[in-house]
């Protein structure tokens, strides 16, 4: 039997409509949800990204404000802005879009934003809350493939585990996510990276297997174990001439093969990415919701 294929975007905008309602009840009591995206430079992935970001922003009543700046733009000035954006009323999130250009060190930058503000959930004051099971910002695309799973039923409890990938934004807080307990964790879980040996050993083994490492097709069908749930977090950007754009957006798993053998499996595009930007949405509310209870807090 041929895999079910999980529309990413219906289980997104599903969360969407709840989102959207909050934020509405959030401006009604004066305080609108603000989200600050900050892009240096003009890489086209970049670009496109950022639009969603706002277009997302726009569409469920969260106030978005964009800042553009040029590509030789320093460290400081970048730190400068942040800083003004950490006491700014209006602003409950801030988002600085990456990968930044090679003078600018991310990490300075991503210690910077205030905590409070930590919408990507990037900050280490973030993930150590995180790590030790406080409540804090979740990191948006491990937060989202959690709601894809809680959407498909599929309790990570108990199961084995296989995440291809150990970046900071992925792989790692993933991880830590389905290791912790309760019913969202509890599960086994292998990581593997590009330095693991034999992958198939690993990957055969996964009941749930998860692909963020940025190659096309890394995962074929013979590396992934019958009825199977395969998650595809890559965004892998290849040429095709066909396209308006010049190119096309695929994951990490060779997706008409790997559907033969899966119970279930993310397509890419429409699959992880839409739950991404949602997650990004769930942290402004969240963090507009804050500011709003502290506020209240100390009028009393
Ligand atoms: N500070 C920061 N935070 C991020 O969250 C962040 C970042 N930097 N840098 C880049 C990555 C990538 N990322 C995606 C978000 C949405 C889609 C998405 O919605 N994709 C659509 C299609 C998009 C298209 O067609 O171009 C989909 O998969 O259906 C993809 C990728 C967030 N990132």
């Amino acid at each position: 039997m041929e895999a079910s294929i999980i529309n990413g975007t219906t289980i997104a905008s599903d969360l969407r409509t709840s989102i959207a309602e909050e934020a509405l009840s959030l401006t009604r009591r004066g305080t609108q949800p603000g989200l600050a995206v900050i892009l240096v430079g003009e890489d086209p992935a970049s670009v496109s990204y950022v639009t969603a970001k706002e277009k997302a922003c726009d569409e469920n009543g969260i106030y978005s404000r964009e800042i553009r700046l040029p590509g030789d733009t320093s460290e400081k000035q970048l730190l400068d802005i942040i800083r003004d954006l950490n006491t700014d009323d209006q602003i409950h999130g801030i988002l600085v879009q990456l990968p930044l250009p090679e003078h600018i060190h991310d990490e300075h930058i991503i210690e910077a934003i205030s905590p409070e503000k930590d919408v990507d959930g990037f900050h280490p004051v973030s993930l150590g809350r995180m790590l030790q099971g406080q409540s804090t910002f979740l990191p948006c695309t491990p937060h989202g493939i959690i709601k894809i799973l809680e959407a498909i039923e599929f309790s990570p409890s108990g199961k084995h585990v296989v995440i291809l990938g150990r970046s900071n934004i992925v792989g790692k807080p993933l991880a830590n996510m389905l290791l912790s307990k309760g019913k969202w964790g509890d599960a086994t879980v292998t990581v593997c990276h590009s330095r693991t040996p034999n992958l198939k050993d690993h990957t055969i083994q996964a009941d749930l297997l998860i692909a963020a490492v940025g190659r096309p097709k890394l995962v074929t069908e013979e590396m992934v174990k019958p009825g199977a749930v395969v998650i595809d977090v890559g965004t892998n950007r290849v040429p095709d001439e066909s396209k308006k754009s010049g190119f096309r957006l695929v994951g990490d798993v060779d997706f008409d093969a790997v559907k033969k053998k899966a119970k279930a499996i993310t397509p890419v595009p429409r699959g992880v990415g839409p739950l991404t930007i949602t997650m990004l949405l769930f942290n402004t509310v969240q963090s507009a919701k804050n500011t709003l209870e502290k506020k209240i807090q100390s009028s009393r």
